[in-house]
C-alpha cells in the first residue's frame, strides 16, 4: 500500500530531518529531482534539453525556492532558464543566487508574459504545502499565456493541499514532482497534478501511520482470492445478491454477474428477477425470495429493490442474518429514511455502505463538502461501517478511521448500472472473508481497472465493465511497470 500523509505531518516531518541536515541540503535534494523530471519532459514535448526554454513561476516561500534551484540546475544543462518573481521582496534568497550565479534570466511580472508565451515548460513554483485557497488574481492571469505543458512543484498551485479542492483558478499540470511523501491532493485531485513522480529526500524514516492509503495492483493481486487445491465451490465463500426487480431485472443480472466474474465461490440470487439471472448467469441458484435463498457468507443488497415496504423487507431480512452485508443504491435510502432497519444488525458484523454525493446527503442529512475524506470518516464512525464514497475519486473509510483512496482511470464508470457491478464485486470479497475496507478498496481498485479496459478510449457501458472484470484481474496479476503515477 502506498501511504499518503497530510501536510501538517509532512511539514513537522521535514523540520525534524532539517534539523539534522545541512542547510539547503533538503531543498537542493528536492530541486534536483525537480530537474531530472523537467528534464523528460522537454526531450519529450520540446525534442532536446539545451537549447531549449524554460519559464519558472515563483512564490514567496520555499516552494519558490525547489523552483528556482531546479532552474540553476537546467541551466548547466544548458537550457534558457527565465525566473518570473510573483513576490521579488519575498523571493528564496538562496535560490535567487543559485539561479542568478548560473546565468538565469530575472523579469518583472509586467515582462512575463513574452516569455511564458515562448517557454517549452512552465515549471509552477508559486506555493506548495503552505497555500491556502485559489490563485491570487496576478498568478491566474498570467497563467493565461501559458501554453507549454507546467510542471508542478511539489503540487499544482491553487489546489488545496489536503482536500484537493479547488475553488478557484489553480494550475493545471501536465506532471507533479513531490518531495519525501505523497499528500492527499495528489489522490484526490488527479486531474490537476497529473501523474505524480515522488523523488526521495530521505523523509522515509520520519513518516509512520500514513493518514491515508491507496492500494496498487501488488496489494490487489495478494489479497485477491483465488482456488487452491483444497478448495471447492463451497469454501471459497458464497455470495448472495438481493437486487433488481421484475420488470428492472438488469440491476440484478449486472450485480450477480460481477460477483461471478469476481471469484471462483458460489452465487445465490434471491429476488423477482431470478429467471432473468438464471437466463444470463446458468451458474447462479436462484430463487424468487431472500427468504428460501439457503446460506450464504455474505450479502449484497440494495441495486433496483425499491425504497418501499418489500425492499426494506429484503434488506431486515439480510442484515438480519449476522454475515457481512454490502448495502448499495436503494439500501442507502431505505437506511436513510429508517435508520431502525439497521437494529436487524449485529453490530460486531461489518457492513459497507456504497452512497454516491447524494446518497450520502440523504444518509448524514449533509453533503460530502470539500473535505471528502473528513465526511467519509465521520460518516464511517456514525453508521461503524466501512463507507464507500462514490466520486471520480472514491474514498473508502472504516469505522477505526482507516482510509482509502481509490485514485480513477479516467471517468468511463460514469455509465448507467456502473454501480450494480461494483455492489456485486465487494459482495464477492465479503463472501471470500476479506476485510470488509480492504474488500471495497479492492473492489474499486478493480472496477475503475475494468472501466478503463472495457472503455479503451471510447464510452463504454455497465455489461463490458462487467465482462472486463477478468482482463483487469489477469492485469493486476501482471502489471505493466510504470514509473509515474
Ligand atoms: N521545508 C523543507 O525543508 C522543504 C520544503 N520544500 C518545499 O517547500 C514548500 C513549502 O514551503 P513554504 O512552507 O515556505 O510555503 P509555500 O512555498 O508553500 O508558500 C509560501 C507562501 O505563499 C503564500 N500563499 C498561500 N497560499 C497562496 C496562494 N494560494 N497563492 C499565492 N500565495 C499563497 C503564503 O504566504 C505562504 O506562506 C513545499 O511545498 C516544498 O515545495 C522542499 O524544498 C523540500 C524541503
Ligand atoms: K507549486
Amino acid at each position: 500500500m502506498q501511504g499518503i500523509w497530510t501536510t501538517d505531518r509532512i511539514r513537522a516531518a521535514e523540520e525534524r530531518l532539517l534539523a539534522v541536515t545541512p542547510e539547503g541540503a533538503l531543498m537542493r535534494r528536492a530541486a534536483f529531482g525537480a530537474s531530472l523530471r523537467a528534464a523528460d519532459m522537454l526531450t519529450e514535448h520540446a525534442g532536446r534539453v539545451a537549447g531549449s526554454r524554460v519559464a519558472l513561476l515563483v512564490g514567496a516561500g520555499n516552494n519558490g525556492g525547489d523552483a528556482l534551484w531546479a532552474g540553476a540546475f537546467l541551466l548547466r544543462r544548458g537550457v534558457g532558464v527565465t525566473a518570473v518573481l510573483l513576490k521579488p521582496e519575498r523571493a528564496h534568497p538562496r535560490g535567487l543566487a543559485a539561479l542568478r550565479r548560473a546565468g538565469g534570466r530575472v523579469v518583472p511580472v509586467e515582462d512575463a508574459p513574452q516569455w511564458l508565451t515562448r517557454a517549452d515548460l512552465v515549471i509552477d513554483g508559486i506555493v506548495g504545502i503552505s497555500a491556502s485557497g485559489p490563485l491570487r488574481p496576478q498568478a491566474a492571469e498570467l497563467l493565461e499565456h501559458v501554453s507549454a505543458p507546467v510542471l508542478a512543484i511539489d503540487l499544482p498551485s491553487g489546489v488545496d493541499p489536503d482536500t484537493g479542492e479547488v475553488a478557484g483558478p489553480a494550475v493545471r499540470a501536465a506532471c507533479t514532482v513531490t518531495f519525501g511523501a505523497r499528500k492527499p491532493v495528489h489522490a484526490l485531485n488527479p486531474g490537476h497534478c497529473g501523474p505524480v513522480e515522488l523523488v526521495d529526500i530521505g523523509l522515509g524514516d520520519e513518516l509512520a501511520d500514513p493518514d491515508l492509503f491507496r492500494l496498487d495492483a501488488g496489494d490487489v493481486a495478494a489479497h485477491w482470492p483465488l482456488p487452491g487445491p483444497e478448495d471447492d465451490k463451497y469454501s471459497q465463500g458464497v455470495v448472495g445478491i438481493a437486487a433488481g426487480s421484475a420488470t428492472y431485472p438488469g440491476a440484478a443480472v449486472l450485480a450477480t454477474g460481477s460477483a461471478v466474474r469476481a471469484t471462483a465461490g458460489m452465487v445465490r440470487y434471491a429476488g423477482p428477477a431470478a429467471d432473468a439471472v438464471r437466463a444470463h448467469w446458468p451458474e447462479t441458484v436462484a430463487t424468487g425470495s431472500i427468504t428460501d435463498a439457503g446460506r450464504v457468507q455474505s450479502w449484497a443488497v440494495g441495486p433496483g429493490i425499491g425504497t418501499g415496504r418489500e425492499g426494506r423487507e429484503v434488506l431486515e431480512h439480510a442484515l438480519g442474518q449476522g454475515v457481512p452485508l454490502c448495502a448499495d443504491a436503494d439500501a442507502i435510502t431505505i437506511i436513510a429514511r429508517a435508520p431502525a432497519v439497521l437494529d436487524a444488525r449485529d453490530p460486531g458484523t461489518p457492513l459497507v455502505l456504497t452512497p454516491h454525493a447524494g446518497e450520502f446527503e440523504r444518509l448524514t442529512g449533509t453533503r460530502p463538502g470539500a473535505d471528502r475524506v473528513a465526511a467519509a470518516r465521520e460518516a464511517a464512525a456514525r453508521f461503524n461501517a466501512v463507507l464507500l464514497l462514490k466520486g471520480h475519486c472514491t474514498i473508502v473509510a472504516a469505522p477505526d478511521g482507516r482510509v482509502l483512496v481509490n485514485v480513477p482511470r479516467g471517468s468511463w464508470l460514469a455509465t448507467a448500472g456502473s454501480g450494480d457491478v461494483l455492489s456485486g464485486l465487494v459482495g464477492a470479497l465479503l463472501a471470500a472473508g476479506i476485510d470488509a475496507w480492504l474488500a471495497a478498496g479492492m473492489a474499486t481498485y478493480v472496477h475503475s481497472l475494468a472501466g478503463l479496459l472495457a472503455a479503451r478510449g471510447v464510452p463504454t457501458s455497465a455489461s463490458a465493465v462487467l465482462a472486463a472484470i477478468p482482463d483487469a484481474l489477469r492485469q493486476v496479476r501482471s502489471p505493466a511497470p510504470s514509473n509515474c503515477g
